[in-house]
């Protein structure tokens, strides 16, 4: 079943007299419980762009978007992002419950849905604390537990391991994969590493050079669960990991002298 359409999607922005295009005539269908990585090499591809206008933070220029909506009291999607998703003044226990609080679920849900979550992403013991008394990762983890405690659509993850050390993201990236294998939510997730999208996807969009356009499309047929040791030794893997390599060099070097000039 298809989850998220878009069909002919373009985004342009003027800043100072300049026009940008970000995104140029974008078609891609993803289906419901698919894990789709989007990879960009070139910096300024437009990912961010595509993500914000699936969140509905920005409007595209031209085409369309469709979230086919199965259950209608859910969101129609929720965001992790980089850093700073979560509410400084609440404690963890009620940024996990502030989306569903918003929608004025029960009291008895909102307990019994936090406390899973909460102990799926293993802040249980943490959960009376405030963000400033938690590390990155913890912080992460909330934003990663009010994400799926709100039950939406889809989910949108733009690098949100990104700012992580190497140790706390392989464990962050294992907890996701199984809270995802659980739900069977559908996920958008933009990285620049390699290793992530080989370990995360189920399939990886590439992207190329300003204006951003999909120029791959790679599914991963790598069976499930995966780890990093798998990632890293598996000859299949490291097949895929070149092919990728090369089409990003070749992307960001574009992007260089489309600068350069
Ligand atoms: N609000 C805006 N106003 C003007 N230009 C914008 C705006 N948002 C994005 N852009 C431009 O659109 C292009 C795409 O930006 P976007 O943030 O989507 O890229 P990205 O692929 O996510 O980049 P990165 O990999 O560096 O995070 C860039 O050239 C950026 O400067």
């Amino acid at each position: 079943m298809t989850k998220i359409e878009i069909t002919d999607l373009s985004k342009h922005f003027i800043k100072k007299n300049k026009y940008i295009e970000a995104l140029q005539n974008i078609s891609l269908t993803i289906k419901q419980g698919e894990f789709v990585c989007l990879l960009g090499g070139p910096s300024g591809c437009g990912k961010t762009t595509l993500l914000r206008i699936l969140a509905n933070l920005d409007k595209p220029s031209s085409g369309d978007i469709v979230i086919h909506q199965t259950e209608k009291k859910n969101p129609l999607q929720s965001m992790v992002f980089q850093e700073n998703g979560v509410i400084p003044w609440l404690t963890v226990e009620e940024n996990v419950a502030f989306g569903l609080k918003m929608r004025h679920m029960p009291q008895s849900f909102i307990k019994e849905r936090t406390e899973y979550y909460l102990q799926k992403v293993g802040l249980t013991n943490f959960k009376h604390l405030y963000p400033k008394e938690l590390s990155g990762g913890m912080k992460q983890r909330v934003s990663i537990g009010r994400a799926f405690a709100n039950d939406p659509e889809i989910l949108l993850m733009d690098e949100p391991f990104a700012a992580l050390d190497e140790q706390n993201k392989f464990i962050l990236q294992e907890e996701l994969l199984s809270i995802w294998q659980e739900t069977k939510k559908t996920v958008l997730f933009i990285t620049h590493s390699i290793d992530e999208a080989l370990l995360l996807s189920d399939r990886i969009l590439l992207m190329s050079a300003q204006p951003g356009q999909i120029i791959k499309d790679i599914s991963i047929e790598i069976e499930r669960p995966r780890s990093i040791e798998k990632v890293r030794s598996d000859p299949k893997m490291t097949k895929i990991f070149l092919d990728i390599w090369n089409h990003l060099q070749s992307e960001v070097k574009k992007s260089r002298l489309l600068n350069e000039s």
